[in-house]
């Protein structure tokens, strides 16, 4: 055998050992199996660098029609920004332009004249923000301020309006350098009242963010019949307070990882973000990472385009159909969920979800447990089908022997 042969061979021995989405035992994971196209696309394009635009100029006009479709997905036709590395990278960068902004008002005297910037910016975040906001604090010395939860698992919006007209009073200078929202958490998939957070953050001239990594290709497709009662949906460009969005084609968007997606109201911003980058054919570059594949750029397009409205709307369809049916399974025998399903996440309360998630994880299913309440997470991407979801519901039954 050639030796490309023998190591393909050996690879193929690797692959082996990974979790398959089609086998139907993945229900923690907010990825899924990509959409067949995306296969061609990568061989296509998986020698592009969008690091270094001016050698790769189709796939950078990729990436901004990608944006622009975006942009008009979210309600903004003067959309800018960047198809990156994934959620954690977007929000890094939001708070990165946050940070920069605060930095620069301060600067240009544009609040008070006191001698020194307090030296961390001040971040209002929900308790139910993702992770990736905790790696942007370690890197940036940010000071996170996090306001109580509602009994649905939202921002206590009353409390942020409070927190921020007292700092202002009390300081006579607006000290918060940003605001953000999540439209559709990682635990529950929940929505913070986004339409609140920015009529605050807009009367007090605060950047809003709105992390819809996973929400964000799910929401503009929601049918009214899924949609709770007296809950706000509203989350992105069409709030004026909203600045900047984290929405990843990686996710519920069907792209190949790595396809994050960070969207800013317009250009202004690139310029608290731009670093001399003097060697490239690009002089000044705004994102984080450096060398960066065309490819969830371009898988990104292709799905765009392949799907359109319709084919995402479909998918969400599908998705909360197959929510509704678990979730009505699953209380059917006997068990109960944390809150009403907003999007196609379910959380089953469960007091020793810890070891319920092993127990099932030895019989071959893998779900993921909630940090901020006792409960079982279920993630129902495209890859699971009604028979896994009976799958699942009987082993609960049997480990709970009800
Ligand atoms: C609201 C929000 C998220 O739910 C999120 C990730 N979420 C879940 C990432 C994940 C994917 C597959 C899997 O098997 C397990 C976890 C990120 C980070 O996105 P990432 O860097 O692309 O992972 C940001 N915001």
């Amino acid at each position: 055998m050639d030796k490309s042969k023998e190591i393909l061979s050996k690879l193929k021995e690797y692959r082996d050992l990974d979790l398959k989405y089609e086998k139907g035992n993945i229900f923690g994971s907010m990825c899924t199996k990509p959409h067949p196209i995306t296969l061609e696309i990568i061989k296509m394009f998986y020698e592009t660098n969008l690091g270094d635009p001016g050698l790769f100029i189709g796939t950078k006009k990729l990436e901004e029609e990608s944006i622009q479709m975006i942009g008009k997905l979210l309600h903004n036709p003067n959309a800018f920004g960047y198809i990156i590395s994934g959620g954690t990278e977007a929000n890094i960068t939001a708070m990165r332009l946050f940070n920069n902004i605060s930095k620069a008002n301060f600067k240009n005297k544009k609040y008070g004249n006191k001698k020194n910037r307090e030296d961390s910016s001040k971040i209002i975040i929900p308790e139910t923000a993702h992770f990736s906001f905790d790696k942007s604090k370690d890197m940036m010395n940010l000071d996170l301020i996090r306001p109580p939860l509602t009994e649905y698992y939202t921002s206590n919006v009353k409390w942020v309006k409070d927190y921020v007209e007292d700092t202002i009073s009390k300081n006579g200078e607006n000290s918060i350098s940003g605001i953000v929202g999540i439209a559709g958490c990682t635990e529950l998939g929940t929505i913070d009242n986004i339409k609140e957070l920015s009529k605050i953050a807009y009367t007090n001239d605060i950047p809003l963010h709105v992390d819809a990594a996973f929400g964000g290709f799910v929401i503009p497709f929601l049918e009214e019949k899924y949609k709770l009662k007296n809950y706000n949906y509203e989350f992105d460009f069409s709030l004026d307070g909203v600045k900047t969005i984290t929405i990843d084609p990686h996710k519920m968007g069907l792209s190949p990882i790595s396809a994050g997606g960070i969207i800013f109201r317009n250009r202004e911003y690139k310029k608290y973000l731009d670093i001399e980058a003097p060697y490239l054919t690009e002089t000044l570059q705004a994102t984080i990472l450096g060398t960066r594949t065309g490819v969830g750029a371009a898988t990104t397009w292709g799905l765009l385009k392949l799907l359109c409205k319709d084919g995402y709307a479909k998918i969400t369809h599908e998705c909360m159909e197959k929510t509704t049916y678990l979730t009505n399974k699953l209380r059917e025998n006997g068990f109960e969920t944390v809150i009403e399903p907003v999007l196609n996440i379910i959380a089953i309360k469960d007091d020793n979800a810890k070891e319920t998630c092993k127990k099932l994880k030895e019989k071959g299913l893998y779900v993921s447990v909630c940090r901020c309440t006792n409960a079982l997470r279920i993630v129902i991407m495209p890859h699971l089908e009604f028979e896994h979801l009976d799958n699942l519901v009987n082993t609960l039954c049997k480990i709970n022997k009800k």
